[in-house]
């Protein structure tokens, strides 16, 4: 591990009790918003909102929203976070005047427009073995610790090969790309970043002078692209981790984390200074069987954002947002 840099930041959610972190939000006299990005996530998000929303809003004054950012979703993704307690924005009606690209990158960056915290966790919304820890953990460095940034959770990653949970082909070896792109280019590229155990994890939390002050990737690269800046910019101490037991999500197809790992490795590119990659790029993958000769080609979207605070206001009032699923405050 590298020096004292993984003794003085790496926590565990234990470390810190909901009383004791709603005293440290009232001490520090910040504001914090849970945002999760979600695409077509009607199976689980309602669940995952109500918990949030029973423990952490109504059973405790830790969280001031809990925002869910409809990520083009074509099922009931909307309707169940809002009737679970979120306020719910579409991300293409979020300050249209900027245009709007697809992905989760996309849907965060966004978020900073109708988001009110001083301090932003976000979460999945495909979680199936989780807990509203996962919320007070991320957050317990941010609230209690100045110098924090930006704290990245960390656990045993489950991989079931059927796609359900809790079955007797459940492993440890979830976080293919994690282990196959994202440690190997730090390995290579930034070194010191290699104690960060979990660097894509999906539960996340930052204070929003940091991400609005960062260019943020529209896809998947948006986890790489914000460690990897807070890094360059911040340094190490800047970053915490906190363990959060373990975690168990809906796997995407190997095809498709081909493509995100593409992501990534545009957004290392970049960081890195060596190229200079258009905003799309063709990612070129083949079928099985009868299907092997002949190519499945995909237009990969990898474009990046420019920090949200260095964005001009809207044109005119026609330009807010309508108002959310479940009365979010105006912020225009
Ligand atoms: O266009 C999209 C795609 C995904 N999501 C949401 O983003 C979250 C994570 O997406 P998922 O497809 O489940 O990603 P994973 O396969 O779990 O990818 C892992 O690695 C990614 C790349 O670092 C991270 O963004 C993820 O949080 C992390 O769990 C979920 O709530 C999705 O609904 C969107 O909002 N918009
Ligand atoms: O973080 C990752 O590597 C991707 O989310 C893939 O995770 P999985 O291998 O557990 O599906």
């Amino acid at each position: 591990m590298s020096g004292g840099w993984f003794e003085r930041r790496t926590r565990a959610w234990s470390d810190w009790t909901v009383e004791q972190l709603v005293k440290a939000k009232q001490q520090a006299d910040v504001s914090v918003s849970l945002v999760i990005p979600a695409r077509d996530e009607a199976a689980t998000v309602g669940g995952i909102v109500s918990r949030v929303h029973t423990d952490l809003v109504v059973g405790a004054p830790l969280l001031d929203e809990i925002i869910v950012m409809d990520s083009d979703s074509s099922d009931a993704t909307a309707e169940r976070a809002a009737h679970a307690g979120a306020t719910v924005h579409r991300v293409a009606d979020v300050r249209p005047d900027v245009g709007h690209h697809r992905g989760k990158g996309e849907a965060m960056w966004k978020s900073l427009f109708v988001a009110s915290g001083e301090i932003i966790a976000f979460m999945d919304a495909d979680l199936v073995e989780w807990d509203t820890h996962f919320v007070t953990g991320i957050l317990g460095p941010l609230l209690t610790d100045r110098d924090v940034a930006l704290v990245k959770g960390f656990y045993d990653r489950l991989l079931d090969q059927s796609g359900q949970v809790h079955t007797a082909g459940t492993t440890y070896e979830g976080g293919r790309v994690t282990e196959l792109v994202a440690r190997p280019t730090i390995a290579l590229r930034w070194p010191e970043l290699a104690s960060v155990i979990q660097p894509l994890s999906g539960e996340w939390a930052v204070r929003r002078s940091l991400f609005e002050a960062l260019p943020v990737p529209t896809g998947y690269g948006v986890e790489f692209g914000v460690l990897v800046d807070t890094y360059l910019r911040a340094g190490m101490d800047a970053i915490a981790q906190v363990d959060l037991g373990r975690r168990a999500h809906r796997h995407q197809p190997l095809r498709d984390l081909g493509a995100m790992a593409t992501e990534l490795l545009a957004v290392a590119d970049r960081r890195a200074g060596v190229s200079t990659h258009p905003e799309a790029v063709e990612v070129r993958q083949f079928g099985t069987g009868e299907q092997r000769r002949y190519p499945i080609t995909t237009m990969l979207s990898i474009a990046e954002r420019p920090p949200a605070g260095r964005l001009a206001a809207p044109p005119s009032q026609t330009s807010c947002p309508p108002p959310a699923q479940s009365g979010a405050p105006d912020r225009c």
